[in-house]
């Protein structure tokens, strides 16, 4: 039986976790953790995920300081922003809505985010310590991934992975994250020769390249475990829009030993792990907390 790596499960457990302990601390402390989302533009798919992160917060108890500005806000005004967020106490998570319009540098402007306060740990902070396997705020996305495999109970130690896209979002977090948890791991991309090679010998096949059903029954051994990182919007034949993964589940889950679904697997646990990583830095960021540092993912 092909096990189901439901995302949306472990998302729900996870989160009535956090606001447990959102609700004792934040008499504590004399406020709630709070994170602010700047979105720039009106991207469709972004403004839904926006609205879905200010939801999950208001469930647990986060507080949203939520900036949604313009497409045609300058880089400037920005940089300023972050500046001030950096520096409201009230604040312990901000993170900038990806992709940004194309005026914007969104480096330069990641690179603003106080290292301390950044959610979606992708400062190079954040990156750096991940590199060095010490603690610090790790990406939501492959974070998410490591919660579901562990809170699965699959053992990650001496296996084959192959995580393939090489974004600093995912891929390459990802392969850092399996390599600290001993798997042997190799990163595949757009001019990876002989793919489907490279991932039927893999015990772990994670896809995190944006096309839809990429990853077909050729591309995965017998008793692999699949996970599948792609959020691609298909239309069809009615007209309307369906949200599919990178992987061809129905081709591929009979094969697999465990397989994350789309929607339900990943997206979930990418939301929650922000929230993790909100909570998180507010736990470093009060003295009061200083116990508790630690205690949030068993
Ligand atoms: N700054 C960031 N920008 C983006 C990130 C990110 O982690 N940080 N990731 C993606 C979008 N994203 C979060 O921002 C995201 C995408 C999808 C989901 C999700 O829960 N998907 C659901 C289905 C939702 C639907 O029906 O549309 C699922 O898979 O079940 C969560 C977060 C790019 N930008």
């Amino acid at each position: 039986m092909t096990q189901i790596l439901d995302g949306k499960a472990l998302a729900k457990t996870i989160q009535a976790q956090l606001t447990a302990k959102v609700h004792d601390w934040t008499p504590q402390v004399g406020r709630p953790p709070g994170l602010a989302v700047i979105m720039v533009g009106d991207n469709p798919a972004s403004a839904a995920y926006v609205r879905n992160k200010e939801r999950a917060c208001d469930r647990v108890g986060i507080a949203s300081f939520g900036q949604k500005l313009p497409g045609d806000t300058p880089q400037a005004y920005l940089e300023g922003l972050i500046a001030e967020l950096n520096a409201d106490e009230r604040v312990d998570g901000i993170l900038l809505q990806l992709p940004v319009p194309q005026h914007i540098n969104d480096v330069t402007l990641l690179n603003t985010i106080d290292p301390n306060k950044d959610a979606d740990g992708l400062h190079p902070v954040n990156l750096g310590r991940l590199v060095r396997g010490e603690p610090g705020l790790r990406s939501c996305t492959p974070l998410g991934v490591m919660q579901l495999l562990h809170a699965n109970g699959i053992d990650i130690a001496g296996k084959q992975a192959v995580v393939i896209g090489r974004s600093i979002l995912v891929g390459k977090p990802m392969a850092l994250m399996l390599l600290e948890a001993n798997a042997t791991v190799t990163v595949a991309h757009s001019r990876t020769h002989n793919l489907s090679a490279l991932t039927r010998s893999a015990d772990i096949v994670v896809s995190a390249i944006g096309r839809s059903h990429f990853l077909t029954a050729d591309h995965i051994q017998a008793g692999a475990i699949v996970v599948d990182v792609g959020i691609n919007r298909i239309e069809t034949s009615a007209g309307q829009y369906r949200l599919v993964g990178d992987v061809d589940y129905e081709a591929v889950s009979p094969i697999a030993s465990a397989i994350t679904p789309v929607p339900g697997g990943v997206g979930p646990m990418t939301v929650t792990m922000l929230l993790h990583n909100t909570v998180l830095s507010y736990c470093q960021r009060m003295p009061a907390l200083a116990h508790e540092r630690g205690t949030l993912l068993s």
